[in-house]
């Protein structure tokens, strides 16, 4: 049942290709029935034989069919191969499209819960391995199994008892085969997830390579991707052990129909109810259950497979999506408000607890607060990165639900401190800010972002690629680039995470500039580190596990909110040792 709802899964996500994988089965289905034409001769060359019949054109016409139908077997085998791996070829493509369409529908918090280890080996090994089951699978298979019951209606017809007993081997050979398939299913979900492990710790001793030479962790982190590939291999090692014997037992019991046919039959020869022409008939014919029979075996564990696979990408396609209108609403203005909103990334764990601000439009409003208390969960929320399910939060009043989520990302720009950079030229990094822009307004976006002269230093300028999440520049170059990308992209709400990196007095300086000119005439939330770019903000909310502690000018707060006031002591007090 569990097999068959996966595999009408899989029918489902192969949609746009069901005309080509059906005829894909014709084909081979066809071509199995064209390959029995060498039997069928076979036998009536023999009943020619035994009836005395000695004309060659008899044989000759036999022979014929018999080339034939081997020759067209072949060539309808071919064409349903082509034919199912041309369309499972677009399935997947389409498949891996769905899930890249998906992600970013999908709250950011659920995909970065993902490691990319095991995400690589979804979207790469899961929705591969979905390549036997629709290439191979249904045209073999289903071509492998109509065969012997082709035959096995003819040998009815033949003999009923001779055509029963050919079918005794076939259930003792099953029964081993279904010790092995009892719990192939729950095995591959095991070899999955052993997978899944060992690509999180490659994927991630490559990525954390810096930290592991620093902080010399080479011995422990490499022997943490050493033992996951060991259990990967013992995991395959022992499972395969396991199914070696009963495996080779069914593998050897199928195909000896002759066991339980020549005894039987020659007994019926001699008391005389069987004749010989179709006692040999029977042998022939008989020798063409096993074969294809044991091919179709080959791929019963892909069957069984079937449902880890769709269970694994389904665990992707039909993942929780942020839920927005899709229709473009006009907002009279950009003033943000957060109504009493309270939010978990995890069930049963709420960080944000009944918070309410209002950002009024055109106005510098800055959140500070000891760190974890909530400051870029809030920042987030208000970006449309994740979907609040208590409270409100809304953009000129029209709720962020009401607002479709591409709306929201053209109308916010969000400059973290860590924002990726792709392994892309200089140029296509800033123009993701704004896909249409030329060239000269992406050299514009750089010098305004203060970081045109260190690119033009580069030996190929704006062509230069920056490598995986920008790892060939410095954290300040690297800063600079998403300043101009944002500058770019021009939004009328900027959010900005204070940089507490590259914050020598230098880099200081040259991105305080950038920002000052990204964030004019804007809607500005600033998550500040240092109070004391934030002292002439509009409004300044202090956060405190998960709450709004207080709220209003700089002044005001240094009155009124001790927290504030002890915050800004210490800031001022890092100021003065800075300063000697
Ligand atoms: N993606 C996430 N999944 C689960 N919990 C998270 C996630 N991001 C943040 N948190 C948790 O939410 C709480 C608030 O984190 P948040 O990053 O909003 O604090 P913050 O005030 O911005 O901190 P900081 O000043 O150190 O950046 C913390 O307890 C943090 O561990």
């Amino acid at each position: 049942m569990e097999t068959k709802r996966s595999m009408a899964r899989l029918w489902e996500l192969a949609e746009s290709e069901h005309g080509r994988l059906i005829r894909s089965v014709l084909s081979a289905v066809f071509g199995v029935i064209c390959g029995m034409l060498p039997y069928f001769a076979a036998a009536r060359m023999i009943s020619g034989l035994f009836s005395g019949n000695r004309q060659i054109q008899f044989y000759a016409a036999w022979c014929l069919l018999a080339f034939a139908g081997y020759t067209a077997r072949a060539v309808f085998y071919a064409l349903a191969l082509s034919m199912s791996h041309n369309g499972t070829f677009s399935v997947l493509k389409h498949i891996r499209e769905q899930i890249l369409k998906k992600l970013p529908n999908m709250p950011l918090g659920t995909v970065m819960d993902i490691s990319s280890g095991k995400m690589k080996q979804i979207i790469v090994d899961q929705v591969e391995s979905m390549e036997r089951p629709l290439a191979h699978l249904l045209p073999e298979m289903t071509s492998n199994l109509m065969g012997p019951v082709f035959i096995l209606i003819y040998l009815l017809i033949l003999d009923w008892r001779m055509a029963l007993l050919s079918l005794v081997s076939i259930p003792a050979g099953m029964i081993f085969m279904g010790t092995v398939m009892k719990d192939y299913g729950e095995k591959y979900e095991g070899a999955v997830k052993t997978s899944q492990r060992m690509n999180a710790a490659i994927v991630e001793y490559i990525g954390g390579i810096e930290v592991i030479k620093a902080f010399n962790q080479g011995r422990n982190s490499y022997g943490r991707y050493a033992d996951s590939i060991l259990a990967n291999a013992s995991y395959y090692y022992n499972w395969m052990k396991s199914c070696q014997l009963p495996m080779s037992i069914a593998k050897a019991v199928l195909p000896t129909t002759l066991i339980t046919i020549l005894p039987a039959g020659w007994a019926w020869y001699v008391t005389g109810s069987l004749s010989a022409e179709t006692f040999l008939t029977v042998i022939i014919l008989s020798l063409g259950v096993a074969g294809p029979l044991i091919a179709a075996m080959n791929f019963i564990d892909d069957l069984a497979k079937a449902g880890t696979i769709v269970d694994s990408v389904d665990s992707i396609l039909k993942g929780e999506e942020q839920i927005h209108k899709d229709q473009p609403v006009p907002w009279p203005d950009s003033d943000i408000c957060a109504d009493h909103v309270s939010f978990g990334y995890h069930e049963g764990e709420e960080v944000l607890h009944d918070v309410s601000l209002r950002i009024a439009a055109g106005q510098l409003t800055a959140f500070v607060g000891p760190s974890g208390s909530g400051k870029s969960t809030i920042a987030k929320l208000i970006g449309g990165f994740w979907d609040v399910k208590k409270g409100k939060i809304s953009i000129g009043g029209v709720s962020l639900q009401d607002i479709p989520l591409s709306e929201i990302y053209d109308h916010i720009a969000f400059v973290s401190q860590d924002n990726y950079l792709f392994d892309e030229t200089i140029r296509d990094n800033i123009r993701m800010g704004k896909m249409s822009a030329s060239d000269q307004e992406v050299e514009e976006a750089a010098k305004a972002a203060g970081c045109d002269e260190f690119i033009r230093s580069l030996e190929q300028g704006y062509d230069t690629k920056v490598g995986e999440g920008g790892a060939h520049l410095s954290g300040g170059e690297r800063q600079r680039i998403s300043i101009a990308r944002a500058m770019l992209k021009d939004a009328p709400v900027v959010i900005l995470d204070e940089a507490t990196a590259y914050i020598d007095p230098e880099n200081e300086a040259v991105i305080q500039n950038a920002v000052a000119r990204l964030v004019e005439g804007k809607t500005v939330i600033v998550i500040a580190h240092r109070l004391s770019t934030i002292t002439d903000a509009d409004r300044i909310y202090v956060i405190r596990h998960g709450r709004v502690d207080a709220c209003g000018t700089h002044e005001q707060l240094l009155k009124e909110s001790s927290l504030y006031e002890s915050m800004w002591k210490a800031h001022i007090g890092v100021k003065e040792g800075e300063k000697l």
